[in-house]
């Protein structure tokens, strides 16, 4: 049958993930056989020490870099053995990313970062959910500030509206309160959590902030290149206490 439950697919379905830099003696194993399954309308936070292959795990499920071998799948679709333009389609319709350093074009105001994406894409932006997404993250009125004239915060505000405004199938944020005090981390934190709350928009994000990972839905721990530990929303105690044996910070 069609349409039923069971016909639900995963938004991310990764399977087998190995990704190897470089080769023989210097060949570094960053993923050594990573599965996860990501289900709509989650946050997702992926923590752990440095050099455990979080970065390389999320640009791979992102399709921003390919496997050595194992499978992505993004709402069905295969993205591993996808040809450059066809990735880069798929990634201009599924997915929206947040980075550490906000990454905005200097040179556009706050509202063209916004509508970036949909721009590039040939496509019309929906005024109401425009104007309730920049009402949201709280950006009314700097819609026509540069970037430069923005602080750390509201520029974190714009890409966060810019991942968000064309609706995509997942968004991926590496490290998004690594350059923010933490006041304002609290605030961007607060911000992706409603994004999920209300738009029911899966996230997945890298983090080496126990706050973060407090907010999530679910928590998995990377180390060496593997998933070694996952848990579920909120257990502070238990993130905290795995923080400290994986030594993380
Ligand atoms: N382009 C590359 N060439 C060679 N080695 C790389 C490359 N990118 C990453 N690595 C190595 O792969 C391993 C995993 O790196 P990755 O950046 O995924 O870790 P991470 O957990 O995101 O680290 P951090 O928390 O410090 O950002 C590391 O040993 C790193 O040095």
């Amino acid at each position: 049958m069609e349409g039923t439950v069971s016909d639900v697919i995963e938004v991310v379905d990764a399977k087998d993930l190995v990704r190897v830099y470089g080769e023989g003696d210097t060949a570094v194993h960053a993923l050594r056989g990573v599965g996860v399954r990501i289900e709509p309308g989650q946050l997702t936070a992926v923590m752990g020490p440095s050099g455990s292959g979080k970065s390389t795990l999320m640009h791979i499920l992102a399709g921003l870099d390919r496997p050595t071998s194992g499978s992505v799948k993004i709402d069905g679709i295969e993205i591993t053995t996808l040809g450059d333009d066809a990735l880069t389609k798929l990634r201009r319709q599924h997915i929206g990313f947040i980075f550490q350093f906000f990454n905005l074009l200097p040179m556009l105001t706050a509202r063209d970062n916004i509508l970036l994406p949909l721009t590039i894409a040939g496509a019309k932006p929906d005024p109401e959910f425009f104007d309730e997404l920049v009402s949201r993250v709280g950006l009314a009125d700097r819609l026509e500030h540069r970037p430069a004239e923005l602080s750390g915060g509201q520029q974190q505000r714009v890409a966060i509206a810019r991942a968000l405004v064309s609706r995509p199938t997942v968004v991926f944020a590496d490290e998004p309160t690594g350059n923010l005090d933490s006041r304002t981390s609290g605030e961007i934190l607060t911000l992706m959590r409603s994004s999920v709350e209300e738009y029911g928009q899966t996230t997945v994000m890298v983090t080496h902030d126990a706050k973060a990972a407090a907010m999530a839905d679910r928590v998995l721990y990377l180390a060496d290149g593997e998933i070694v530990k996952e848990t579920g929303r909120s257990n502070q105690h238990e993130i905290l206490q795995i923080i400290d044996t994986l030594d993380l910070q």
